[in-house]
């Protein structure tokens, strides 16, 4: 299908309307990356081999419960105040499972587009919130949404479903403790039902970046912190996943293999009343070849009220941030483009 890179409006329907995704207009043969996807030069990467940092080391998680308990659990709750992200060990997989997805024809994957997904578990898409963002991000992704085993395992997407569910479930078990990890070196000892309700809301999603004639054009994901508590993240050897340091520079989280990122959402530095920091954190594009990332985001259910810890506030003395009902949260986060750490400012207490 010839597509009419110039009409902008022709092109945001092929691209995102129909689902056939920046994949489907790489595959139609585009050569050059078309003016909605072109990102201000304010956000545009300008240094590709940004050094690595200590942060960025990974942490041997089943260390945690052995002798070496007090050095590795040190090393979490450094890593997750300083970065807010580090690595941990895992294993490596789902990648081909990822790339099976995105490879099946436009009308397979349109399916599960929001307007008209089979099911409320799976969102197929393009970019975050096409309609509003300055330029498009070069990103397809499929998002799944974990409710229970069975209706995942009717829902998701058959080319992922299975192991997306595996994943999902080896993660939690370390995401509870890291999160454990984390509360225990600000004085709280959170109930299991409650450690459980702010976890309630479990998504895995598949990011698929297409390969980009002129990387130094556009963005794969724009600045932006995650909403939820932690996040892990499975990324392939193309790299391109940056985090912002606290001097303002950026620093590349290098792909390793067997290696999984964590990194600190919005909620946890809301309850931990701004100790921990959600990562700033924004992906590069390459023309080196597609790349895959599956992460999966933890967050409170919609019906629970988020707020900084009634301990941590004791100790600090003050509240940065106002309790709030999470689903106000989440709408809020979902309805703005991608920029920066500005969803936090929904929370900040006045
Ligand atoms: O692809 C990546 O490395 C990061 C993706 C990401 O930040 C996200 O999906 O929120
Ligand atoms: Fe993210």
């Amino acid at each position: 299908m010839a597509v009419n890179y110039e009409d902008q409006a022709t092109l945001f329907n092929f691209v995102v309307k129909q689902g056939n995704g920046v994949k489907g207009l790489i595959d139609s043969g585009m050569s050059r990356v078309p003016q909605p996807f072109v990102q201000p030069l304010s956000e545009r990467i300008a240094t590709p081999h940004a050094r690595t940092c200590e942060a960025a080391q990974p942490i041997d998680l089943s260390q945690l419960d052995g002798p070496r308990h007090k050095e590795v659990a040190k090393q979490i709750t450094e890593a997750a105040e300083t970065l807010g992200f580090f690595q941990v060990e895992l294993l490596e997989l789902l990648k081909t499972s990822a790339h099976k997805f995105f490879a099946q024809p436009p009308e397979k994957k349109a399916i599960y587009l929001k307007e008209v997904s089979p099911s409320k578990l799976v969102k197929y898409g393009t970019s975050f919130v096409p309609e509003k963002e300055k330029a498009i991000e070069w990103k397809d992704y499929v998002s799944m949404l974990y409710t229970n085993d069975h209706e995942v395992l009717q829902h998701w997407p058959p080319q992922c479903r299975e192991v997306a569910l595996d994943f999902l479930k080896s993660s939690m078990a370390m995401v509870k403790r890291v999160v454990e990890v984390l509360m225990e070196d600000v004085g709280v000892r959170l109930e299991e039902e409650r450690m459980n309700r702010l976890m309630g809301t479990k998504m895995v999603n598949m990011n698929y970046y297409p390969t980009c004639p002129s990387p130094e054009l556009t963005l794969g994901v724009g600045r932006h912190s995650d909403m939820g508590m932690l996040t892990v993240l499975l990324q392939d050897g193309i790299g391109g996943l940056y985090v912002k340091l606290d001097n303002g520079d950026w620093t590349e989280i290098p792909p390793l293999d067997g290696a999984l990122v964590i990194n600190v959402g919005d909620t946890l530095q809301i309850l931990s009343n701004g100790k921990y920091k959600s990562a700033e954190h924004r992906v590069r594009t390459t023309n080196i070849g597609s790349r895959v990332s599956v992460p999966i985001f933890t967050a409170p259910n919609p019906s629970e009220k988020i707020g900084p810890l009634p301990e941590v506030v004791r100790h600090d003395g003050v509240a940065r941030y106002k309790e709030l009902l999470f689903q106000d949260y989440m709408n809020n986060f979902f309805g703005q483009p991608h920029d920066g750490k500005k969803s936090l400012d929904f929370a900040r207490a006045d």
